[in-house]
């Protein structure tokens, strides 16, 4: 069994001040002094008030990360002795919840001889560059998983958020959905589509994910911001229900300046995938009516991020973690030794 592990970069850098829509990184105040308090006046962050008040928010978050995974191990456990599912049958994967089209793409991806050439004739579009359209799911499963969604989010159950920048949206892991459904999924299907497309970015190799579905309407969330997700390839499948507006839009890899990046939107219907390399800038536009659930999964490669942590662009410092930590892990270093 592997051993997962985080980077500790995860409790100082990539913090987000949702207010000034910057992500900073902190490891002391005259550090966080000297590296941002130009640039957060600049953005109108003017009064010691208001500069008081980022450091308070910063502290905080540090704190929520810190106990993130003991929190995240209770309410799993209260989930799966309390919450009673509304369609159990979407927690295990079955072929039948796939569209025709994908099964297809997967099939042609695993045998001999399969190239990016061959694959690229049958997948529908390239919608920006390396950023691929596809359909995955049927109607009837996406309606099925939404309600199952929606049917959490009306319980007592507690529930975790996927990350800083959403506030809405579910943990697919506290939920139950990793180990039969989000890992063969990973693992049989798109695998072998990433190693094709992706080879240079861990696609060969992707052995861990972090799933989760996110949720934008009127009264709540609208838009997610542009980033980089922390993964190595990305799987972003749009659920439903109606919407209006909503793409998503891709910019240049994270090492290319904002300045010399072109946007490019993405349209996203229903139960199609967008498939991009997890390091590919984006965002998601508002929505201006109805209400918009996605699933995504941003799935790791230890081999690659071993090497280079993305969120730090440093070798990483490894600290143990439950589960699939961000999925770095401690490699054997004296697995043949000679005597
Ligand atoms: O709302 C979306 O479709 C984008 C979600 C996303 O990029 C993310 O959660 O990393
Ligand atoms: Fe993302």
């Amino acid at each position: 069994m592997q051993k997962f592990c985080t980077c500790s970069c995860y409790y100082t850098d990539n913090i987000f001040l949702e207010q000034y829509k910057l992500h900073v990184r902190f490891t002391s105040e005259e550090q966080f002094k000297s590296d941002y308090r130009q640039v957060l006046q600049s953005l109108g962050c003017a009064t010691d008030t208001q500069y008081n008040a980022v450091l308070e928010k910063i502290h905080s978050e540090v704190e929520r990360r810190r106990n993130l995974e003991m929190q995240s191990a209770e309410r799993k456990s209260i989930i799966k002795e309390t919450y009673k599912a509304l369609h159990q049958h979407v927690y295990s994967l079955q072929e039948s919840f796939l569209a025709p089209e994908f099964v297809e793409i997967v099939k042609y991806s695993l045998e001999d001889g399969a190239s990016e050439q061959g694959l690229l004739q049958l997948i529908t579009s390239e919608a920006a560059p390396r950023v691929y359209r596809f359909p995955v799911f049927t109607q009837d499963f996406c309606r099925d998983l939404v309600e199952e969604l929606e049917h959490f989010e009306r319980s007592e159950a507690p529930k975790g958020r996927p990350n800083t920048m959403n506030n809405y949206g579910i943990l697919l892991n506290e939920l139950g959905f990793d180990e039969d459904f989000i890992a063969p999924l990973r693992e049989l299907y798109l695998k072998p589509i990433s190693s094709l497309l992706y080879p240079d970015c861990g696609g060969k190799w992707l052995d861990s994910h972090k799933a989760f579905a996110v949720k934008y309407t009127l009264n709540e969330d609208l838009e997610l911001s542009y980033h980089y997700d922390n993964a190595e390839v990305t799987l972003n499948v749009s659920l439903g229900k109606d919407f209006a507006d909503g793409n998503l839009y891709f910019g240049d890899m994270r090492q290319v300046p904002l300045n010399e990046t072109e946007c490019v939107e993405v349209e996203h219907l229903v139960s199609e995938a967008v498939l991009h390399r997890g390091q590919h800038m984006h965002g998601a536009l508002p929505i201006t009516s109805g209400c918009r659930w996605n699933l995504v999964v941003w799935m790791r490669a230890s081999r690659q991020r071993n090497r280079l942590c993305p969120m730090c662009n440093r070798a990483p410092t490894l600290q143990p973690s439950t589960g699939y930590g961000d999925g770095f892990t401690e490699e054997d270093a004296g697995l043949c030794v000679l005597t």
